[in-house]
């Protein structure tokens, strides 16, 4: 029997994922990749679930593709096909997904991190879109990485292919806060239980809204935004919230469908 590369618990509405292949940095191999997406299918099945928190052990958080097992790939080859998955199943997750680094992040690791809805790290955490220095593009991590770093920076880090420190992926924009290692457990708990406070369906139609293109006017957007706005009003959800404010307590906030 194969060692799990990848744990995934869930207690009080929170399933965390743990990657836990140090001996090769949590690379992204076959069976990483496999693990961690089934994980990440399972959170979203769990109607427990509220929040999900990717994390790692040892001292790095991803060093990107296997290296090893991409040694002699051919251009059809399943590692570089399967990565997209995992991308789009953080991105697209309807439970907010928080990123909790205390190690460094190279190339597709940086491209989970951007795909994270909430990134915490600690200031000693690095960062690299090292793909040009061992001849390959960052196409996938792309996707991910452009729309939340700003473009000159992008431009920088992605030619050079320069190590950088998580006080400058703050400031870019890549993550959210960099902490000192002793509060990186108390800050993303403190954000998980923020994200814990939302209704789940609002949550995850606030989700689909950032990550939708912007009209090119707030005037040829308003009707599509008086609709979805009106919805949530409307709903069960947003009823509930409404009513709980009028009561002075808190929501029972019912699974998002
Ligand atoms: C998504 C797209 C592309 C990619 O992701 S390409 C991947 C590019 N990644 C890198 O270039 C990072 C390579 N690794 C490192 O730079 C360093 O390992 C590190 C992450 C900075 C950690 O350094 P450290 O000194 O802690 O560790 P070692 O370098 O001594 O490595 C220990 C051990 O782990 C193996 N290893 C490290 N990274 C990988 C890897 N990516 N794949 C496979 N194995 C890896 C390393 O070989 C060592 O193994 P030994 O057997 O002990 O020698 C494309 C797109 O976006 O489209």
């Amino acid at each position: 029997m194969t060692d799990e590369l990848v744990h995934y618990s869930v207690a009080s509405g929170v399933a965390t994922i743990t990657l836990d292949s140090p001996h090769n940095r949590n690379a992204l191999s076959a069976q990483l990749r496999r693990e961690l997406s089934d994980s990440l299918a399972k959170a979203k099945a769990d109607d427990a679930v509220r929040v999900i928190v990717l994390t790692h052990t040892g001292r790095v958080f991803c060093a990107g593709m296997d290296l090893k097992e991409a040694k002699g790939a051919g251009a059809g080859d399943q590692g570089v096909n399967e990565f997209p998955r995992i991308l789009e199943q953080i991105w697209t997750s309807p439970k907010p997904v928080v990123a909790k680094l205390s190690g460094v992040a190279r190339a597709g690791g940086v491209g989970m991190v951007a795909a994270a809805d909430i990134v915490v790290a600690a200031h000693e955490v690095t960062f690299a879109f090292s793909e040009v220095r061992i001849g390959v593009v960052p196409a996938v991590i792309s996707l991910t990485v452009l729309p939340r770093v700003n473009p000159r920076a992008a431009q920088e880090l992605f030619l050079t292919g320069e190590v950088f420190d998580a006080a400058r992926a703050a400031e870019i924009g890549l993550i959210n806060k960099a902490v000192d290692a002793d509060r990186l457990d108390a800050e993303t708990d403190r954000y998980v239980q923020a994200l814990t406070l939302g209704g789940p369906a609002a949550l995850a139609a606030t989700k689909q809204l950032l990550a939708s293109p912007r009209p090119a006017t707030p005037s040829d957007g308003f009707p599509d935004m008086l609709k979805l706005s009106a919805q949530f009003f409307a709903s069960d959800e947003g009823q509930e919230g409404i009513r709980a404010f009028a009561e002075k307590r808190k929501p029972n906030w019912v699974p998002a469908d």
